[in-house]
């Protein structure tokens, strides 16, 4: 697994102006995210094509979030923008994941909305997606949603994918106040969209804060 600034991945979300494009380019995130779903924080394709093109994307993966599109959708999306993981975040199928793995040839990552039947859930991707986020959901929202799940429940989610030897991120209710307890779980990945918001903007205080708690707890690179 590749290094970064910090040990544990950091996934910056639903980045949707300009300004917030640009503010999680210059902090130490290793993952963009972009919402290409309905949503608050959905951004057009052109228009995340449009700040690509002007400030590209440093050292960092883009990632696009989709909730079940079809795959002309995610090809609409690749066309302006070059992404490197694809997230399906809806209830996509295990033979839909593999469908757009032959396509599009991209890193492809699984969202599980945390349940009693989660862990089943993952086994039948096995094989077939690089990489899973876990998250929350709520009646109305499949993402997003500023709501975390229950946080004992994460070793389990880690085991699973130690198993299948890929990455997991967490996700959901993730913000500064709560980063120190979650970080004792030792996620190999996590990501944020809601914790780092004031007003629904990103805020870069915030976003600091998360990293500067980060490595007081657990990262060791000095980066
Ligand atoms: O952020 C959204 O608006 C969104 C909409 C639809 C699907 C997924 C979405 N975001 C994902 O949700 C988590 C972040 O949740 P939180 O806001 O920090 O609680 C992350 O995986 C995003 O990719």
């Amino acid at each position: 697994m590749e290094r970064s600034l910090l040990d544990t991945k950091l996934k910056f979300c639903g980045n949707a102006s300009y300004e917030d494009y640009q503010a999680v380019l210059e902090s130490a995130a290793d993952y963009v995210g972009l919402i290409f779903a309905n949503s608050r924080r959905e951004v057009k394709p052109e228009t995340a094509g449009s700040w690509f093109n002007e400030l590209g994307k440093g050292c960092k993966k883009l990632v696009g979030v989709f909730v079940n599109p079809t795959l002309g959708e995610i090809e609409r999306v690749l066309k302006a923008v070059p992404l490197d993981v694809i997230q399906l975040h809806g209830s996509e199928s295990p033979e839909f994941a593999g469908k757009v793995k032959d396509r599009f040839s991209l890193q492809v990552w699984k969202a599980i909305h945390h349940s009693d039947r989660s862990i089943e859930q993952m086994k039948n991707y096995e094989s077939i997606v690089d990489g899973y986020v876990v998250d929350n959901r709520t009646k109305d929202k499949w993402g997003g949603t500023g709501k975390r799940f229950d946080w004992q429940q994460i070793p389990f989610y880690l085991e699973e994918a130690e198993v299948q030897q890929v990455p997991l991120f967490i996700a959901g209710g993730i913000k500064p106040e709560n980063i120190e307890r979650l970080m004792a779980f030792h996620p190999y990945g996590i990501d944020l969209s809601s914790g780092i918001e004031t007003n629904g903007r990103k805020d870069i205080y915030k976003m600091k804060r998360i990293i500067e708690r980060m490595k007081k707890n657990g990262d060791t690179s000095t980066g």
